[in-house]
């Protein structure tokens, strides 16, 4: 008998869209924290934009793009739009929150918990970004790229306001011809 298919992610972890769709996945994964952060800030005056943690956060990417023999530049590039897309999320969710009172979370997670599992998806994405040189260059890295954030969105049912962070979030990705 014919041996089945290998699994789609299987097949092609080395093609451009194999490449591509795991920065969609993390993408989307960091964007979920956003909501954890929004909740932490809610209701506590701590505003959603905290430049010291952003160099932080730019800094060590840079340096484990570094370590992995990746461009920091690049990596550096995507990072901050990752972090524009996180707002994005906080903004929104805090905007309608204002708006409807009885949607605000009730339970306050611990930022610093939340930022620990926000440290562990940018070293995932930073090795995402290391291993996919190929596919950010390809000239139809922009199409692919599209393909697998709609597949993330259907795959993780994104509403509106997370769909439009996850295209801010990927701005970057693609080489700029
Ligand atoms: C996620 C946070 O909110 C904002 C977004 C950040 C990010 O995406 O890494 C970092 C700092 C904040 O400007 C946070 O405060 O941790």
């Amino acid at each position: 008998a014919p041996a089945a298919p290998p699994a789609a992610a299987t097949a092609t972890a080395h093609s451009p869209y194999g490449q591509l769709h795991p920065l969609a996945a993390l993408s989307a994964e960091r964007l979920a924290t956003g909501d954890l952060v929004a909740a932490a800030k809610w209701g506590t005056g701590s505003p959603i934009d905290d430049p010291a943690r952003e160099q932080e956060v730019l800094n060590a990417v840079a340096e484990q793009a570094r370590q992995l023999g990746a461009d920091p530049e690049a990596t550096v590039r995507i990072f901050r739009d990752q972090i524009e897309a996180s707002k994005i999320v906080q903004r929104g969710l805090h905007r309608a929150w204002d708006a409807d009172p009885g949607r605000a979370p009730t339970e306050r997670p611990d930022l610093g918990e939340v930022r620990k599992e926000i440290n562990r998806i940018n070293g995932e994405l930073v090795r995402a970004i290391a291993d996919s040189p190929a596919a950010r260059s390809a000239p139809y890295c922009a199409p692919l790229l599209a393909a697998a954030a709609a597949h993330v969105r259907h795959e993780r049912h994104l509403d509106g306001l997370h769909t439009v962070a996850l295209a801010r979030s990927l701005r970057s990705v693609c080489a700029e011809a």
